[in-house]
């Protein structure tokens, strides 16, 4: 057996039917076989079995009373995995699929990204099987407010700085924040981001993720001679990154046509009006299905899968993990796509991404093509302990650089360790390399 198949063996032995966490570590260690032949040292000082450990991790009870004032309890997450170039930083995540081997696969990946962004932050997740979906604002404001009451004693500007991801939008983070300050009794700026715009937040953070897939793709299709301009695209999500990723491939001549909630999908053949996707889900929290009533002329259909059988030259999966298997990869191929760029988490199984590659596909790989957002919000970290804030010009241009960075960082890791064109291994090479060195000089801790 080798090193890696037992490493492999282990984080299943230790952490059963946690099939996500299982996932992402077996995309990542397949990737590191050529690191490790380089780097003998990082076995005999079992830096790997170090890396695939969170270094801690917090579960508690979060009661709150619903509107009916019966009482509810939910399970919170935090999973701080890695420290070793930075303090933890990740996103909550509030869905009711959530449970520890969800929190542990994106607190794993986002060691990673958050090297690859070349900014001091280490890794971590969190979250709640809690679902916000039909919940009225008094009730989510009091879950947020139970939730931090325990996780406050976890975090800190310097220990672990959350922010939000699925179903933790600026008012989450809103009341998150008022709870903190309030058992705190300290105006800590830098402990949240992703703040609203009067009380510390920073310009672009909103619509970083999705722009940054963007900037990240584009240079990938300039690589091999491509360009958004006239292109067909297919995003699945119409949450945060789905819209921006949007907004920015329009901006740069594409034609979006089709998105999706986790009810169904539109398909709107002369272009998706995004105007009217972000009155539906940033403003009235409804259906993607509404889409129609202002354009019948669009087409809904039940069932989020089938967005995939859309014939596109850029898919562009921004929904959540595991969106596109081996039928969907196929179908995609048969389509004639020719770019995937991955704004959500692991929105690929294993097998897909394999069939991709083997068919030639580029792929962007999430670690790279999302870090836009975490990137924009060390940037708002930054502006906290400053004290001062950027315009929005001087954010967008930053997350630019760190996306066009982070590309050739993958580009060039790819090419050192003979797998030229390979984004994902490349990404994987490079955000570990760094942290690798790291944990090396910090000694067994
Ligand atoms: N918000 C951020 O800054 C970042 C988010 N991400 C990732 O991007 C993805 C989307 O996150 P956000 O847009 O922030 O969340 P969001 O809560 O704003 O939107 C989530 C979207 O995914 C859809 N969705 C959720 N579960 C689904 C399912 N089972 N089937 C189909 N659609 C489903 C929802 O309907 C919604 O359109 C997630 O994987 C998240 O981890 C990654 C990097 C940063
Ligand atoms: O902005 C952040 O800190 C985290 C964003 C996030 O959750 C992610 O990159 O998946």
């Amino acid at each position: 057996m080798s090193v890696m198949e037992s490493i492999l063996e282990q984080v299943k032995k230790r952490n059963p039917g946690e099939v996500e966490f299982h996932q992402a570590v077996e995309e990542v260690l397949q990737s590191l076989e050529p690191v490790i032949a380089k780097h003998p040292e990082f076995v005999e000082s079992g830096l790997l079995e170090r890396f695939v450990e969170p270094e801690r991790q917090i579960m508690f009870r979060v009661p709150w009373l619903d509107d009916n004032g019966k009482t509810q309890v939910n399970r919170g997450f935090r999973v701080q995995f890695n420290s070793a170039i930075g303090p933890y930083k990740g996103g909550l995540r509030f869905h009711p699929s959530v449970y520890l081997g969800i929190i542990k696969f994106l607190g794993f990946e986002q060691i990673l990204k958050n090297s690859l962004t070349g900014l001091p932050i280490g890794g971590g997740k969190g979250g709640s099987d809690f679902n916000p979906k039909g919940k009225s604002d008094n009730e989510i404001m009091k879950f947020c407010q139970s939730f931090m009451t325990e996780l406050y004693r976890h975090i800190g500007h310097d220990l672990d700085v959350p922010a939000g991801d699925i179903g933790v939008g600026a008012r989450e983070i809103g009341y998150l924040f008022g709870q903190y300050k309030r058992v705190k009794n300290a105006y800590e700026g830098g402990v949240l981001t992703g703040k609203g715009l009067t009380y510390g937040g920073s310009l672009a953070r909103k619509q970083a993720t999705g722009f940054g897939v963007i900037y990240f793709t584009n240079e990938m299709l300039k690589e091999h001679g491509l360009s958004y301009e006239g292109k067909t695209v297919v995003i699945s999500g119409s949450g945060n990154v789905a819209i921006y990723a949007c907004e920015k491939a329009q901006s740069l001549g594409a034609k979006v046509v089709a998105m999706c909630d986790s009810t169904g999908y539109i398909y709107d053949k002369d272009g998706i009006k995004l105007d009217t996707v972000k009155r539906i889900k940033e403003v009235e929290r409804k259906r993607i299905s509404e889409y129609v009533k202002d354009h019948p002329e669009a087409e809904y259909h039940d069932g989020q899968k089938g967005i995939w059988t859309i014939k596109c030259d850029v898919a562009l999966p921004c929904a959540t993990q595991n969106d596109i298997d081996v039928k969907e990869a196929q179908q995609l191929i048969d389509n004639g796509v020719t770019a995937l760029g991955e704004g959500a988490n692991m929105p690929c199984t294993n097998e897909a991404v394999n069939l991709f590659l083997d068919n030639k596909i580029l792929v962007a790989p999430a670690k790279a093509a999302n870090a836009g957002g975490v990137a924009t919000s060390a940037l708002e970290m930054s502006q906290n302990s400053m004290r001062l804030s950027w315009t929005f010009e001087e954010v967008d241009e930053k997350l630019h650089g760190i996306m066009v960075n982070i590309f050739k960082a993958a580009k060039d890791a790819a090419k050192e360790y003979g797998m030229e064109g390979n984004y994902v291994a490349g990404a994987n090479i490079a955000g570990f390399l760094k942290v690798a060195d790291a944990m090396m000089a910090q000694g067994l801790v």
